[in-house]
């Protein structure tokens, strides 16, 4: 049997569908395909949220696994809404990368080098709440674009861009990170670092079982709780929330903070649950993952989270 695997043809998603491919070869014996899906979000010139938001490529992911062009699809799981899709199983999430987010400066500059006023390039509303609240000074720049043309800025026009740390590592560009920010007092969007595998929800198939041995539980359990977080505030992945998840022995920890665009006010708390030991991919700890997210982001609610910023709608 041929796996066909279906990817966006960005070059960060072809890159992230390689690593799979590789993964799932070595682990299956099986061959493996890769089928390009071109969407809407890749082809048109309007802007993302005129045709829908992110929504578009997950939907165009969707689709070609309804149609049969492919057996399963690879999502960064950070793009991907946290409503569940009927239909659809996320039957693994590998091991994750380096979930922080990275500063690009040029000459070699780290944040505190920056100058009065120097000129950061981001698009995101939370990276821009967290640059103005320890940076006021800086002037954040709205950029847009895959990760080689936002680097492309740097000596351009910009002194500086923020990016995913994961995004850079698969590129083969962590030679532009000039500085990594520390999740606890920069937590990052829910699930970054991770991918989905998703494939159709069907018992018959045993599709699902092959994709499952991908799967890495303490990966899962992190982005399940820090998912929670973003679920349960009803939040976008647009919203001004970061959420970090990561394993002290046995105890899973989860911090979370929602911001005010302009970066003055945040709340932020964390928590933990203890128990997650071994390899277990049952669903006990997961829901166990799951509610300590909802949990904590039910104090964030209770400390006035909604007040702070728009929460919902997408990008
Ligand atoms: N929203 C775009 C996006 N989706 C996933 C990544 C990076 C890889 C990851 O987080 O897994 C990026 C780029 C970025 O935020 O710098």
């Amino acid at each position: 049997m041929t796996l066909r695997i279906g990817t966006r043809g960005s070059a960060l998603a072809l890159a992230q569908t390689g690593h799979v491919a590789d993964a799932l070869t070595a682990a299956t014996g099986e061959d493996v395909e890769i089928v390009t899906v071109t969407t809407q979000g890749d082809t048109s010139r309007e802007s993302l949220s005129t045709i829908g938001g992110t929504g578009v490529f997950v939907n165009a992911l969707r689709d070609a696994l309804l149609d049969g062009a492919c057996d399963l699809v690879v999502h960064s799981l950070k793009d991907l809404p946290t409503a569940p899709a009927e239909g659809f199983t996320i039957a693994a999430m590998p091991m994750r990368e380096d979930p922080r987010d990275a500063l690009c400066a040029s000459d070699d500059r780290s944040l505190d080098d920056l100058p009065q006023g120097a000129r950061i390039g981001t698009g995101s509303p939370r990276r821009i709440a967290q640059l103005k609240r320890i940076r006021p000074d800086l002037e954040v720049v709205d950029i847009r674009g895959n990760i080689d043309t936002r680097l492309r800025r740097i000596d351009d026009d910009l002194d500086a861009v923020v990016l995913a740390a994961a995004g850079l590592t698969r590129l083969g560009r962590l030679d532009a990170v000039t500085g990594l920010f520390d999740l606890d007092t920069w937590p990052t969007a829910p699930g970054q670092g991770a991918l989905a595998i998703e494939c159709l929800d069907d018992d018959e198939s045993s599709i699902a079982g092959s994709i499952a041995l991908l799967d890495h539980a303490p990966s899962r359990w992190q982005a399940t709780a820090e998912r929670a977080v973003l679920r349960r505030l009803e939040a976008g992945c647009s919203a001004p929330v970061g959420a970090a998840a990561w394993l002290d022995d046995e105890d899973l920890v989860l911090q979370a903070a929602v911001y005010s665009l302009d970066g003055t006010e945040m709340i932020h708390r964390e928590s933990r649950a203890e128990g997650f030991s071994g390899d277990g991919h049952g669903r006990e700890l997961l829901q166990a993952a799951d509610a300590l997210g909802v949990s904590l982001a039910d104090e964030l609610i209770e400390a006035g989270a909604a007040d702070l910023a728009p929460l919902g709608g997408a990008a």
